[in-house]
Formats: C-alpha cells, sequence, structure tokens
C-alpha cells in the first residue's frame, strides 16, 4: 500500500505493547496498496515472533469503520480466512494512530497469485460463496460507497480529464447502469455484506491454497452478484498484450462452478451476470481514473492503469469486437 501517514516507531510500539502484542520490534511501511497507509508489524511476544499488519485509514471515518473491522471479526470467528482485527483490554478493535484512525489485524501467510490457474479461480469462488452465507449473519448495515450514487457523483468529476471518446462511454454506461439499478430483476437480486474488491492481490495463497483474503474496507452490503462480477473481472481476463481485458472462459467457468458448488445462482442472477461484469468494469475504471487524475499526497504510491478497466469494459459490450490475437501471444 502507499504511504501517506509516517508512522513513529515509539507510536507504534505503544499501540503494539496496549495490545498486548508485545514488544515491537520492526515497523516496515508497505508499497503495494492505494487507499490507506499499511506497515508490517514485528514483535516479540512470550519469545515468539509475531507479525501484523497497521492500517491507518486515509479517508474512511470513525463512524464508517467498524463495519468493516467487525465484518473481518464476524467473517473470522465463522472460520473464513479473513485477518481478525487486535482488541485492547476493553474489546475495542478501532484505535488512532497520528489522530486517524487506525487497526491491527493478523498478517497472513503467503503470497499473492496474480497468474492464477483454474484451481485458484475455483478456490476463490468458493470461498467467496462460503463469505457470502455467513455474512447472512452479520447484522451491522452500511451501503458499499463505491457503488452507484459515487459513480453518478465521480463522473462529472472525471471528465474534464478524459477524451471525447472517453467520455462518450463513460456517460452512456452510466446511464445503462441508472436504467439496470431500476429494474425490478436488478432490485430483487440477493444481497448482503460483499467485499467488493476481492482482486487478485487482496488474497493469499500457501501451498496452492487461500490462506486468506484482505482489504475488506472498500465492503459493504450490495448484490452478491455484483462482488461475483468484480472476482471474474479481475481474477478471470487476460492481463496484457492485445488482448488485455478479454474474459478467460476456462477460468470463469471455474470460478463460476466453484462458487455455485456452496450457492447456485439464482434465474436472475445468471441473466444479469453481464452487467454486473459491465458495472464491476465502471465501478474500476472510474476510481482508477479519479485517483490517477485527483491524486492524494503520498510517501510511496502505485498509481493503478485506468485503461485496462476500460478496455475490460469494452470487452463485455454487446458489439464488442472479438479478441484480435491468440492467446500464446498474451503477455503475462
Ligand atoms: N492482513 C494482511 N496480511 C498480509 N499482507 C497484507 C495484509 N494486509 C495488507 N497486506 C499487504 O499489504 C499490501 C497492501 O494492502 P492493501 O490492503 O491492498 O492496501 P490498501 O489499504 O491500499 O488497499 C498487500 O498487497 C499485502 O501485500
Ligand atoms: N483493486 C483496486 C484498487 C483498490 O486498492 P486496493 O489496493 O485497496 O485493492 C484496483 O485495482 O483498482
Amino acid at each position: 500500500m502507499a504511504v501517506y501517514t509516517e508512522v513513529p516507531f515509539a507510536e507504534a510500539a505503544a499501540l503494539i505493547e496496549r495490545l498486548n502484542l508485545g514488544t515491537l520490534t520492526e515497523l516496515r511501511g508497505i508499497q503495494g496498496g492505494i487507499e490507506n497507509t499499511n506497515y508490517f508489524v514485528t514483535s516479540e511476544r512470550d519469545g515468539q515472533t509475531v507479525e501484523h499488519v497497521l492500517t491507518v485509514f486515509e479517508r474512511l471515518s470513525a463512524e464508517q469503520l467498524p463495519f468493516y473491522l467487525h465484518l473481518m471479526k464476524h467473517l473470522a470467528t465463522h472460520g473464513i480466512p479473513v485477518p481478525e482485527p487486535a482488541a485492547d483490554a476493553q474489546g475495542e478493535i478501532l484505535h488512532r494512530v497520528q489522530g486517524k484512525p487506525a487497526a491491527v489485524v493478523d498478517k497472513l501467510r503467503g503470497a499473492s497469485e496474480l497468474t492464477p490457474t483454474a484451481a485458484h479461480c475455483a478456490a476463490v469462488g468458493a470461498l467467496l460463496a462460503r463469505l457470502h452465507l455467513v455474512g447472512r449473519d452479520f447484522e451491522r448495515r452500511q451501503p458499499n460507497l463505491r457503488g452507484l450514487p459515487w459513480w453518478n457523483e465521480t463522473v462529472p468529476v472525471v471528465l474534464p480529464f478524459i477524451d471525447d471518446a472517453q467520455a462518450a462511454l463513460l456517460r452512456s454506461e452510466l446511464a445503462y447502469q441508472n436504467h439496470v439499478a431500476q429494474s425490478s430483476a436488478y432490485l430483487a437480486l440477493p444481497r448482503g455484506p460483499i467485499h467488493a474488491d476481492l482482486f487478485r492481490d487482496n488474497a493469499m495463497f500457501e501451498d496452492g491454497a487461500v490462506s486468506g483474503v484482505f482489504d475488506f474496507y472498500f465492503a459493504g452490503v450490495d448484490t452478491w452478484l455484483f462482488d461475483i462480477a468484480v472476482c471474474l473481472n479481475d481474477w478471470c481476463v487476460r492481463h496484457g498484450g492485445d488482448t488485455d481485458g478479454q474474459p478467460e472462459p476456462a477460468l470463469e467457468q471455474a470460478f463460476l462452478s466453484a462458487y455455485e458448488g456452496v450457492r447456485p445462482l439464482t434465474p436472475a442472477e445468471r441473466r444479469l451476470l453481464p452487467a454486473m461484469q459491465r458495472a464491476g468494469a465502471l465501478r474500476f475504471w472510474l476510481s482508477r481514473l479519479w485517483d490517477l487524475h485527483l491524486p492524494r499526497e503520498a510517501a510511496m504510491l502505485q498509481a493503478h492503469d485506468p485503461g485496462h478497466f476500460q478496455r475490460v469494459l469494452r470487452a463485455r459490450l454487446p458489439n464488442a469486437p472479438a479478441p484480435s490475437a491468440a492467446p500464446e501471444a498474451m503477455a503475462a
């Protein structure tokens, strides 16, 4: 993740001690990610080395954060592999660092799989379905803050920075999504807490199995189908080269059949999946445009390419041209 807030060692050490996680020995800024400030935190407790992640929240408020942190706790205590937030002696899981809201969560083992196989996609599909079912008992409610109202607000903000063809595509897709959102089929879709950003870099694998999924700070109550679509758009597409953004049908099938092995899709979900894949592409095209053209100060920051999600969106329009290059020609 980017480092927007420099955390003094002594302040982190005091927090780690207060959380009964031992004596801080190392604090290391993490470069991946884009939303929050993250540090790997190593401490010594009872002669053991323990590792956590300290997140300082840059945009989310202390009112919004309990939803995410308690959702992670709920999922972790119901057997879903997600980082559990550390509590102080009063049971509080939301803390303050440098005057900003902060949390300390378990560090997951393993590494992200950026070139997933069908087996990786199936593992994530099955996990997502379990996560959706376990989320049904979670009582807190907060909408997906990067949903349709945010798209409607943000499109006019980015329009001055893009060319006419991009603006036309963005406007027409937004109009289409507003139309879909008013349909009775859409309003009847099953919904609940969703991750909403379960990209390849937000899951860890160890020895071929998922060791956990993390980064729940875009989670919210929305349709389960949108969550599936976000995953398909990242896990099951080609990355780079002339066919960037084109779907990989074998990976999509592996993901969906594993998901359906846990929770079968309803007929309406099947019908609306293409529309939700367009919605997922629009959402991340828009946030990447926003991050690129309206950036914040950061000590370490890697911007994401908006063009990729413009291509993902184009590849999902009904009259999308067929891929121009053979799969073998694809760069990783
Ligand atoms: N709980 C965790 N366990 C292991 N690694 C983590 C954890 N949380 C974050 N990371 C590491 O930090 C990186 C950035 O975190 P991320 O949550 O994606 O940042 P952001 O807050 O910007 O969304 C990840 O790619 C991963 O390498
Ligand atoms: N997954 C999003 C970026 C969101 O940032 P993250 O680091 O919190 O996942 C994208 O790829 O645009």
